[in-house]
């Protein structure tokens, strides 16, 4: 069977989008990696899949899947590739989408000057819906990784995430650090393990190891986790600019109980058809 594609990407977190709303495609998670494979696929960080909406009063529905099959509960730069998906495809003649995914409802928004700004909810900071298996919910929370204890601020964006603060981004073990804290036994659904060295109270460099993905080129979650992690612990004043290794983001956060709002790009690289088995 034929399946037509479109590549895209926000500061270089790359998907290959495939639009449902018009017959169901279905998406084991061998099938998924099979196209994530950057050698014997088509090669992803996620694969977003666009279907029609489930509930009165939203748009669509968007399911994404990491690179290893798992399907998940959000993805920041991908919810702007999606506006931005729809709109191009002419699947939608509004600029600003409700939306589904598996952790609710959010409200992308395509401007007028080409970027997408995203509502992406209220962030949860209690352990038992991030999930995080701890009794205390301090901001700050040790937590040990191999030979070393770091200190962490667990967040979810819809899903989760563990943000520490580091003195040099370009000199933190991302790789080593970053696997093992994405499957500490603390973290029971895993977790995405963000390294954010601060730059200016509006500013950061941030790098994420990703759950089912590995080290991206950016996480907009991850970038919104980081930004509500320094402000809790009193390091960062919205509005905030991430630098990523892939580009810029701004998130920008109001307090406990208010929405962040994250903004930057998303592209459209080539269309595609693909054989799946
Ligand atoms: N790249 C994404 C996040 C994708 C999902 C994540 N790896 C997870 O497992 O939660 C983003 O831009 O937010």
């Amino acid at each position: 069977m034929k399946l037509r594609f479109t590549k895209m990407h926000g500061l270089g977190n790359d998907f290959v989008v495939i639009d449902a709303t018009h017959a169901p495609v279905e998406l084991t998670p061998p099938r998924v990696r099979a196209i994530a494979d950057r050698h014997f696929g088509v090669g992803c960080d996620q694969l977003l899949v666009v279907e029609p909406a489930s509930q009165p009063g939203v748009d669509f529905r968007y399911r994404i899947f990491n690179a290893d099959g798992g399907e998940v509960e959000q993805c920041g730069n991908g919810a702007r590739c999606f506006v931005r998906f729809v709109h191009d495809k002419g699947l939608s003649g509004k600029r600003e989408i409700r939306v589904e995914t598996r952790s609710g409802v959010i409200a992308p928004r395509l401007r007028e000057d080409g970027l997408v700004t995203v509502d992406m909810g209220v962030p949860e900071l209690a352990p038992a819906r991030i999930p995080f298996l701890s009794d205390s919910d301090a901001v700050v929370q040790p937590l040990p990784v191999g030979e070393v204890t770091v200190a962490i601020t667990a967040v979810s964006m819809g899903n989760p995430h563990a943000v520490q603060v580091v003195a040099d981004v370009d000199a933190a073990p991302v790789a080593e650090q970053g696997a093992l804290i994405e499957r500490h036994q603390r973290f029971p659904a895993r977790v995405n393990a963000g390294f954010m060295q601060v730059l200016e109270p509006h500013r950061v460099r941030l790098r994420v190891f990703e759950r089912g993905a590995g080290e991206t080129l950016a996480c907009g979650t991850g970038a919104c986790a980081a930004v509500v992690a320094g402000m809790l612990r009193g390091l960062l004043e919205s509005p905030v600019r991430v630098e990523t290794r892939g580009g810029e983001l701004e998130i920008a956060w109001a307090g406990p109980d208010t929405p962040v709002l994250m903004t930057g790009p998303a592209v459209s690289v080539f269309e595609g058809e693909m054989e799946l088995e």
